[in-house]
């Protein structure tokens, strides 16, 4: 009871710690009190991934990881996106050295938080398409604002999800409603996604979520942090060294695939026609 009140308290504004931190798209801020970390992507308007906020997004794990920290929580600075996944603008018109790049680094900001031996959550205070939701899934715990989206939508771009970005996913969903979803591009509303277990809880606004995320961090509090985060990795291993054994091969597959001209047309379409809609 003492705990979760503190807990309570703490995510509502009581003391804080800001971490120095050298980079620029992403935040990091330590409550004093519990030792949970805040991770905040801070790329308006949409968390767009690009090279920068990827690589900002690993420095912050390992800042994190480094400090000791008793746990991460994930989120958004922007009101109403968590992450709009990768950044279409720059994987457009751009050369196969850039496309290399960015895949390698969604790669390694894939692999630093679902590899974290920390309690990670994510409170995911808006939309969460294809790679916003491979950073959701890529956490333990999910906490979610109502009447958003979350879900890999890549077969409605075109483009197939290779099985490392499938793995949260697939660790969450029974494989029947991942099969039929991830073959749909599905979109799920938090309520769908509540009810099949893509997330854990949801909750009204933002302080609630981080506080739900804190709590679900705090259950640890009594679990030695040395067997919980064996435990984990044991769970996760199998997809980790799957993804080692191709990730070489993935990223060529990666740029072969976006630099065909039809999927550069295609991505200039899906560009234009998001950009016809924001104007709306
Ligand atoms: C089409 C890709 C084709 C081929 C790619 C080939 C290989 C890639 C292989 C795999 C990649 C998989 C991982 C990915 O993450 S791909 C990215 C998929 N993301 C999406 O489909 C999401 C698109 N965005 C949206 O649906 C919405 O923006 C939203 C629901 C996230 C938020 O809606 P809002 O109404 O709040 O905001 P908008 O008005 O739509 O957007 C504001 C602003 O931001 C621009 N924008 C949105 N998403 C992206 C993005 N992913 N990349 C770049 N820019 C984006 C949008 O155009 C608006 O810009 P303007 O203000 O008009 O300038």
């Amino acid at each position: 009871m003492l705990h979760s009140n503190l807990l309570r308290l703490v995510a509502r504004g009581g003391p804080k710690r800001w971490m120095s931190t050298t980079t620029k798209l992403t935040s990091v801020e330590v409550n004093d009190k519990t030792g949970i970390a805040t991770l905040t992507l801070n790329r308006p308007p949409v968390n767009s991934q690009n090279v920068q906020l990827l690589v900002d997004l690993q420095s912050s794990i390992g800042e994190i990881e480094s400090n000791k920290s008793r746990g991460l929580i994930l989120t958004s600075a922007c009101s109403n996106v968590f992450s709009a996944g990768l950044d279409i603008l720059e994987m457009y018109n751009t050369d196969e050295e850039r496309l290399r790049t960015i895949w390698t680094e969604l790669q390694n900001a894939w692999i630093a938080l679902y590899g974290s031996s920390l309690p990670t959550a994510a409170a995911i205070n808006g939309h969460a398409p294809a790679g916003g939701c491979l950073l959701a899934t890529a956490c333990e715990y999910r906490v979610m604002l109502p009447k958003r989206l979350i879900g890999l939508n890549e077969t409605q771009l075109g483009i197939i999800a290779p099985k490392w970005l499938m793995s949260g996913f697939l660790n969450v969903l029974p494989q029947r409603v991942a099969e039929r979803a991830l073959t749909q591009g599905r979109l799920f509303t938090t309520e769908e996604a509540l009810a099949e277990g893509l997330v854990d809880e949801i909750a009204n606004t933002k302080e609630e979520a981080l506080e739900k995320c804190a709590a679900f961090i705090g259950s640890f509090t009594k679990v030695n942090p040395l067997a919980r985060s064996l435990t984990k990795l044991q769970f996760r291993a199998e997809n980790i060294k799957e993804f080692e054994k191709i990730r070489k091969k993935d990223v060529e597959d990666f740029v072969a695939l976006a630099s065909r001209p039809e999927v550069q047309k295609g991505m200039g379409i899906y560009l234009e026609n998001l950009k016809k809609k924001s104007k709306k």
